[in-house]
């Protein structure tokens, strides 16, 4: 019985890994897929990891039609057992539900991976339809880790190592440290909330707080 999956957890916890880990097991298993993504850090109609791991993929755009690509290629004579559809939280909901019309009238398997909550702990449009719809969601086992050593939860956006709470919901970027321009962290609840940022932490708590080597580290 095919099935709509929702793999998800924060950003940087291994999504794009994984994607990528089950089209080559499932392909060496014979299986013919297809993968997908919208906005890949690494640019358009590419599946990236921050292992190294790259593959082409079909480019999710506003207009994309997942029920008409499908049929068009299977009309043509071609075989889709699954598809792989990498940052999930860029679809639409209408997107996601030709994904689900997908498992049910054609029996394809379909696997989403992607983030739950933007920079403001909002559910994106794609997650919140795919946690509506999904016949089963899975949380990444590989822990992403807050500052504080807590597992992380939350995403955070940030500007200068500064949380920020206005401004688009879609901005592509990536997890660094030290970055001056926006860019993300990965933060447990509770400094999610109170925007307690890694950089912040630093200049505000004494060390004897702060785990892993104290303010120093
Ligand atoms: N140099 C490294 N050595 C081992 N693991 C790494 C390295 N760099 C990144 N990773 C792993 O890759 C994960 C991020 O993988 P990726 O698939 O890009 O995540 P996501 O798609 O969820 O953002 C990190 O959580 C970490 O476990
Ligand atoms: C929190 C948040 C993230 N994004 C973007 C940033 C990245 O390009 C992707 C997530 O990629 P990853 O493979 O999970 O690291 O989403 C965004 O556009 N808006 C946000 O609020």
């Amino acid at each position: 019985m095919a099935e709509l999956l929702y793999f998800t957890g924060t950003m940087d916890c291994g999504k794009s890994t994984l994607a990528l880990q089950m089209d080559h097991n499932h392909k060496a298993r014979g299986r013919r897929g297809r993968i997908f993504t919208s906005h890949d850090r690494a640019g358009e109609s590419v599946l990236s990891s921050r292992l190294g791991l790259v593959a082409e993929a079909i480019e999710v755009r506003a207009e994309f039609d997942f029920w008409d690509h499908v049929v068009n290629e299977l009309t043509q004579g071609g075989r889709i057992d699954y598809v792989v559809c990498d940052e999930a939280q860029f679809y639409s909901a209408l997107q996601i539900e030709q994904l689900a019309r997908l498992v049910d009238e054609l029996q394809i398997d379909v696997f989403c991976f992607g983030i739950l909550t933007d920079f403001r702990a909002t559910l994106f449009p794609g997650s919140a339809r795919l946690v509506e719809l999904a016949d089963r969601m899975e949380l990444l086992q590989v822990e992403a880790l807050c500052w504080c050593g807590e597992r992380a939860t939350h995403n955070a956006r940030t500007i200068g190592g500064e949380m920020v709470t206005e401004g688009e919901q879609l901005a592509v970027g990536d997890i660094e440290s030290n970055a001056t321009e926006m860019a993300y962290e990965v933060l447990c609840r509770r400094h999610h909330r109170r925007r307690l940022t890694q950089a912040r932490a630093r200049a505000t708590l004494s060390p004897e707080v702060l785990p892993f080597g104290g303010a120093a580290s």
